[in-house]
């Protein structure tokens, strides 16, 4: 434990932010069109069968299986027709892929497997009851639930519910996010940079992480190092969103001024600091129904948090089921030497079969997360990762 403070695992921290989180009170009815990446907020109930009618699967011949060789051919059905022919022992019709097979037929041979010849057909293989029919309601019935509560609806999702003629859903209200950037050193991309002072890149990349996950109601604000333009700043950021997450001034230097601020404007503390690398400072806090992350200036520490803490508490916010990204075991791809005796989350790339740890682990280099679709959890005291041993392996988000 360090001198002067107490660092909680991150197991206690991520269990902390999904307790201290509520669910989003406010519902909203949006075209199915307009519902990428909003979460169900009651189950969809399919009001008709899919397929609606027996359903032809291939492009070929419907008939009523009989001892006969040849069938006589006495018309044709293509998608989208109304016809329902009663066919005899020995007659068949010309089909076509989702056509509706006539109620009297038992089989759909498929045209590679008949010989034609004028209005005769032979079938050239055993015919089995049913075959090449999808019966009605085989991918849902009437009455049975097509989607549940708390699905994260993506493109899949949207075009199921289209199927079975939804037109709007009602899904959660998505949290709106303030950003607040501080730092006297920030400067804008577009002006010269003077002698001390960086491009500010932590609010431009949380808005588009943001906005890759669907989270559109975001502002940055950017404050400088002083107290009060600190706490005002925050203040009004706390007022107008359901989440603000700040980034840097939040460690131990004299102008780290973002606990003290957070703390005078009345936030509570949940935690602050955790036991890992990087993001040792991450401080989580509640004020009224705002939730209150500082996360570390560090580029790469400040996204890292994001994922592992931030993103959990969205999830649950706006009501989905799966709160956590998917963890998997992966073998190492090659030895990992590690630095430092506390637990870390590791930018890496999940290749076929394995799992390579990036270069530039640095949290102020932000570059390898770009390349990265996973995290890799290595437990503290950890001192060497051999290559092949399974690691818990986190994905990242891929769009
Ligand atoms: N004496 C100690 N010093 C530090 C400790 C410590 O335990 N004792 N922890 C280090 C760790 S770990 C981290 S992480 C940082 C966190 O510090 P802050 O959250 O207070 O962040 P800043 O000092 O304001 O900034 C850190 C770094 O990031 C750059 N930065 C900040 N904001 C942005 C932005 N919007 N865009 C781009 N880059 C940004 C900033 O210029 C700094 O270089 O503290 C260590 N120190
Ligand atoms: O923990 Mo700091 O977040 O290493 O960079």
């Amino acid at each position: 434990m360090e001198k002067g403070s107490t660092l909680i695992s991150i197991e206690e921290a991520q269990n902390l932010v999904l307790t201290c989180s509520s669910l989003a009170t406010i519902l909203l009815e949006v075209p199915l069109t307009d519902a990428l990446d909003f979460v169900l907020a009651n189950d969809v109930i399919s009001e008709i069968d899919i397929p609606p009618f027996r359903q032809s699967a291939m492009d070929g011949y419907a008939l009523k299986i009989s001892s006969e060789k040849t069938y006589t051919v006495i018309g044709e059905i293509k998608a989208g027709d109304h016809a329902n022919p009663p066919l005899k022992n020995t007659e068949t019709v010309r089909i076509f892929t989702g056509a509706p097979v006539p109620d009297t037929a038992d089989a759909v041979i498929m045209q590679e497997r008949v010989a034609v010849d004028g209005t005769r057909m032979s079938p050239q293989m055993p015919l089995v009851s049913e075959m090449n029919i999808r019966p009605r309601g085989s991918q849902i019935k009437r009455g049975a639930t097509a989607l549940e509560k708390g699905t994260v609806l993506k493109g899949a999702h949207i075009g199921f519910l289209a199927s079975i003629g939804v037109t709007t859903v009602t899904v959660y209200k998505k949290p709106s996010i303030g950003i607040v950037v501080t730092g006297n050193e920030l400067k804008a991309p577009g002006t010269p940079l003077e002698y001390g002072e960086i491009y500010e890149s932590n609010g431009t990349m949380l808005s588009a992480v943001l906005r890759e996950l669907g989270y559109l109601d975001t502002a940055i604000t950017t404050v400088i190092d002083d107290y009060e333009e600190t706490k005002n700043t925050l203040a009004a950021a706390i007022k107008k969103y359901d989440v603000v997450m700040v980034t840097g001034g939040i460690s131990v230097g004299d102008y780290d001024f973002v606990g003290k601020a957070l703390k005078a404007i009345g936030v509570a503390e949940i935690f602050y600091k955790v036991k890992q690398k990087p993001g040792k400072p991450l401080f989580f806090g509640k004020k009224d129904s705002t939730a209150v992350f500082g996360l570390p200036g560090n580029p790469a520490a400040a996204l890292s948090c994001f994922y592992i803490y931030v993103y959990p508490l969205l999830k649950k916010t706006e009501g989905a089921t799966q709160t956590q990204l998917l963890r998997i075991e992966m073998p190492m791809l090659e030895d990992y030497n590690v630095r430092g005796d506390r637990a870390q989350f590791l930018k890496a790339y999940v290749n076929g079969a394995h799992v390579q740890i990036l270069g530039g682990q640095s949290s102020a280099m932000v570059r390898a997360f770009g390349d990265a679709n996973a995290l890799v959890f290595l437990p503290e005291n950890t001192t060497i990762v051999k290559k092949g041993t399974p690691v818990k392996t986190i994905l990242l988000p891929t769009k």
